[in-house]
């Protein structure tokens, strides 16, 4: 998404959840001087994704289903879609992955998922773009000099190291980066959205239904929309959630998603 794009739902969301464009920039800052010329080439990002079928798994209560789905299909079945998907984790969900020993191609975070599995994932060789917002310059100053495979994000205006490519929530932002990267297709997994919050998506100073949450993820599934009516990425859900532009689909059928 442009930033001319962008700018309009980000103001939209700044003024619903009361967030400081000031704390959101000095956030970006404080990123791209920690990162300096550390963070990865975006090609590197484009690499493993342009042409590729994605599957982003977000921290939804359905999560656990399409992973032991994958984990217990016959080793020829699982084998083939390890090799043909492209998995990215959305920030909690990376702990349920490496859990059942999958390592995520590509984690996308703010850094509020679980620090052992987020430094277990980078240790693993995991892509980790990491997020800069206003509420977690802290986790910044504390975990992005642990990271060694780092690309930067923000929601403001981009930096010459700290990109920006749309989204707002760690999953529909990883769908924003996967169709910015030229995704054949993308798979939605753990992206129940709605106002259950699943298990992995790690307590925050709130309790977990929160309104904060459940607004959260209306934003999400707006932006997941409208990606849909401008992408040319094939877009399935393997979630129970009704997202336009997604296609339902049974874990049975993916391996029957064309090109
Ligand atoms: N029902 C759900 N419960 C939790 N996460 C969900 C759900 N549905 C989709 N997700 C996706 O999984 C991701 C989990 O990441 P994480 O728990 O870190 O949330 P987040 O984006 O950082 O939001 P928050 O700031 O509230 O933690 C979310 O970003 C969201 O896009
Ligand atoms: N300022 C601010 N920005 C965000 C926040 C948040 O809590 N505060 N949470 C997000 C979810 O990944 C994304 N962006
Ligand atoms: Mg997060």
């Amino acid at each position: 998404m442009k930033w001319e794009e962008w700018v309009v739902w980000y103001n939209r969301i700044k003024d619903a959840l009361n967030y400081s464009i000031v704390d959101d920039s000095s956030a970006a800052t404080l990123l791209s001087t920690l990162i300096k010329d550390k963070a990865l080439d975006l090609e590197r990002l484009r690499t493993v994704i342009e042409g590729k079928d994605v599957i982003v798994f977000g921290a939804g209560p359905s999560l656990l289903e399409s992973l032991s789905s994958i984990c217990s299909s016959d080793p020829s079945t699982h084998a083939r879609i390890r090799s043909r998907f492209v998995f990215i984790a959305a920030d909690g969900a990376s702990r349920a992955l490496i859990e059942h020993g999958i390592r995520p191609d590509v984690v996308v975070t703010d850094l509020d998922g679980d620090h052992e599995y987020l430094l277990c994932a980078d240790a693993l060789g995991s892509i980790m773009v990491v997020h800069a917002h206003g509420d977690n310059i802290n986790l910044i100053k504390f975990l992005v000099p642990l990271l060694r495979n780092i690309i930067c994000t923000t929601q403001v205006r981009p930096l010459h190291n700290v990109h920006n490519f749309g989204g707002f929530t760690d999953g529909d932002r990883a769908v924003f980066i996967a169709d910015a990267m030229g995704a054949r297709s993308i798979t939605l997994a753990g992206m129940d959205l709605g106002s259950v919050i699943g298990q992995y998506s790690k307590p925050k100073p709130y309790p977990v239904n929160s309104s904060v949450k459940v607004v959260k993820m209306k934003f999400a599934k707006q932006l997941l929309e409208h990606l849909a009516s401008q992408t040319n990425a094939r877009l399935y859900n393997l979630s129970p959630s009704s997202i336009e532009g997604f296609t339902n689909i049974a874990y049975e059928d993916l391996l029957q998603i064309k090109d």
